[in-house]
């Protein structure tokens, strides 16, 4: 497996008041290989936000590099999609329209920019919505769309940011479930950032397990969990060992937050 993203000896440190800095990363050394699926869990404050707008080159890094096929990324490169919470979407367009709107800015022709954005329109399970606008699809409607939109511009990694957290929980499990298969068959590469420890264990190769004050890397575990990671696999003593086994990483930054 070839190394996609790298981020190596990455410290971040934002300045909050005069002469006043924050360390949101220390020292953070990671790589994301080519169509693997990579989560960043961890507590609030750990930095997954930071590493992950660093990745799509939002903000340069204080310290160290962040490749992109072993070259440093230095500002915003297409290559590496981001997908928000907040759906995005232009209103005034169909989905068809959001859909074909990356292929029609690479200037692909009117007919391929149609099937492109056919195939990921059905990929994501809209077959039938494609000439609906937004506002007329329901929340998670409107997530499937982003997500198409996002595939069909084709970026080489695509960095998802808590992309279900403002959906309701049973259409957000579904998409999980959704993403995961979509990631198999479109062999995407994907860093998602999430606080949320099941969408990790139905969707991540790895699992790279954050802490704060400052943002480090505290584990990165492996998830063999057989796929699909379906209601039996949810409910197999595998995934309650793993998933106790990740908490227990987590818990002390959780309570310390909190307190
Ligand atoms: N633009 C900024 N200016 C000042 N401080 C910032 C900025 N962005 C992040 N920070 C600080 O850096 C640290 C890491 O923030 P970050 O948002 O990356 O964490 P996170 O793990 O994504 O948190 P959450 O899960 O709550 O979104 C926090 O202490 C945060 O307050």
């Amino acid at each position: 497996m070839s190394v996609i993203l790298s981020a190596q000896h990455v410290s971040k440190s934002f300045s909050v008041r005069q002469n006043e800095d924050v360390l949101a990363l220390r020292d953070v050394n990671l790589d994301v290989y080519e169509h693997e699926f990579l989560c960043l869990l961890g507590a609030s404050g750990c930095g997954k936000s930071t590493l992950l707008n660093m990745f799509a080159g939002f903000t340069p890094p204080s310290q160290g590099d962040i490749l992109l096929r072993s070259i440093p990324i230095t500002g915003i490169d297409p290559r590496c999609g981001m997908v928000f919470q907040s759906y995005a979407l232009f209103p005034w367009q169909t989905v068809r329209k959001n859909v074909e709107f990356g292929p029609r800015m690479k200037g692909l022709p009117a007919n391929e920019c149609r099937s492109v954005a056919g195939r990921f329109i059905e990929m994501v399970g809209l077959h039938g919505f494609a000439d609906h606008y937004p506002a007329e699809l329901s929340g998670g409607m409107q997530q499937r769309v982003t997500l198409a939109r996002s595939l069909a511009a084709d970026p080489e990694v695509l960095l998802m940011d808590e992309p279900f957290a403002a959906l309701d929980a049973m259409t957000r499990h579904v998409l999980q479930e959704e993403l995961s298969r979509i990631q198999r068959e479109s062999l995407k590469t994907v860093v998602l950032v999430t606080h949320n420890i099941d969408e990790a264990l139905i969707t991540a190769d790895r699992i790279v397990v954050m802490s704060p004050h400052p943002g480090q890397i505290k584990a990165v575990i492996t998830n063999d969990l057989e796929r699909p990671r379906n209601i039996d696999v949810q409910l197999s003593p595998a995934w309650g060992e793993l998933k106790k086994e990740i908490w227990s990483l987590i818990a002390g930054d959780v309570s310390l937050h909190a307190s």
